[in-house]
């Protein structure tokens, strides 16, 4: 019977064994008191060969033995009955020829004692900082449900109350939206702006560049061309505008407000990533013919235009800024519909790979 080279080193709790043997099958590892017997055929020192060894160990271990076997060895894990150091790992004094020290792995008594030290402090740290980001993920949680929560009350509030009134009144509707749901919208988009910051600090898993065309889109049409024009106030379109933005938010809001909670409601995520189809055109559209209806007042009132020097004479318009924006507004369509395009495939191919 041929023995294998084994080289063995020790912790507290457990004595580690690795047996040189290439490819090693039929491994049988047994403990039986203090006494450990191993038997499997490989390449050892002496060629493809059945090896053996027997070893009676210093103190008594527990019976259950751990092995992993790997293409050059066989990595045997013992643990010890009573935790402790050993003076050596058999009973005898000699050392067994084949026996040697496994400097890979070996330590003295007191550099396993800083080894255990500076586990138990690595583990004290991941708990503390497990338990930091479990609060930051609380606190965060909780920021982002009532947020969205309040945006979606003021978007349905806004929604539902064009729906209602356009069903009473029908066409005269058309002409009081800003009066009647302006003072919300405000706040919605005011609040909005909280968004941007989410995606910058990280809060939520975005692009800040999408968000940012979205929020300052949005505001330039309310505040510029809605708030500072009274003649715009009693315009149609203010409704289109509105009911457009709102219509979306309605679905947007409760899906970001499911997710917080780590639940799904398979029809809202569908509508998240359906509904923009049509209504981001159809939104940019009705933008775009508030911004068009603005240029005649903005040109006769010389709101918002810049004075020119008095030997120059007249002053350059706002409305050539209105121009530009025009522009900017296809090209901030494009942009965002490519992004909510590349969303939309994400989550359909997610939903489809857990399926
Ligand atoms: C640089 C400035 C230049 C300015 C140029 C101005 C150009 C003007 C262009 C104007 C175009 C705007 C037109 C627009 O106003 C018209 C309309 O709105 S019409 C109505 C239809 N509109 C829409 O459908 C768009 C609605 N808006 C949006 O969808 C978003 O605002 C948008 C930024 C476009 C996309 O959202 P986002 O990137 O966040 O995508 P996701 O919804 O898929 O979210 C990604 C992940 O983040 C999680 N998330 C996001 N927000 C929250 C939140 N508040 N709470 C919790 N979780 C949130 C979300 O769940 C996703 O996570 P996961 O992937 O894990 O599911």
């Amino acid at each position: 019977m041929l023995t294998p080279l084994v080289y063995w080193a020790q912790r507290h709790e457990e004595v580690y064994l690795r047996v040189e043997l290439t490819d090693a099958q039929n491994i049988d590892i047994r403990v039986h008191e203090k006494v450990l017997q191993f038997r499997a055929q490989g390449y050892g020192a002496k060629g493809h060969h059945e090896y053996h060894f027997s070893l009676e160990l210093l103190l008594p271990v527990k019976p259950e033995v751990r092995f992993r076997s790997t293409q050059r060895q066989v990595n045997i894990t013992v643990q010890k009955e009573q935790r402790g150091w050993w003076d050596r790992l058999c009973v005898q004094e000699r050392k067994p020829v084949f026996l040697t020290p496994d400097f890979d792995r070996w330590l003295d008594e007191s550099d396993a004692e800083q080894e255990i030290k500076e586990k138990e402090e690595k583990k004290k740290r991941m708990r503390a900082s497990r338990h930091k980001n479990e609060g930051f993920i609380t606190q965060k949680t909780v920021f982002l449900f009532v947020y969205n929560l309040l945006q979606f009350v003021g978007f349905s509030w806004i929604f539902v109350n064009m729906s209602v009134r356009l069903i009473r009144f029908g066409e005269d509707s058309l002409y009081d939206t800003f009066h009647t749901t302006s003072d919300v919208m405000f706040f919605c988009q005011i609040l909005a702006s909280v968004e941007v910051l989410n995606a910058a600090f990280g809060i939520v898993r975005t692009s800040v560049v999408p968000t940012l065309i979205q929020v300052v889109g949005r505001n330039f049409i309310l505040f510029i061309i809605f708030g500072s024009l009274e003649e715009m106030h009693s315009k149609p379109v203010v409704f289109f505008v509105f009911y457009l933005w709102s219509a979306i938010e309605v679905v947007r809001y409760p899906f970001y407000m499911m997710n917080c909670v780590d639940a799904e409601w398979r029809i809202l995520t569908w509508l998240r990533y359906t509904v923009w189809i049509p209504l981001y055109p159809l939104g940019v559209l009705a933008e775009a013919v508030a911004v068009i209806q603005s240029i005649p007042i903005f040109d006769e009132t010389k709101l918002f235009s810049i004075p020119l020097p008095k030997a120059v004479g007249t002053s350059v318009s706002f409305s050539y800024l209105l121009h530009l924006y025009l522009v900017l507004m296809f090209l901030g369509l494009f942009f965002n519909f490519r992004h909510l395009y590349k969303q939309r495939k994400k989550h359909f191919s997610k939903k489809r790979k857990e399926n």
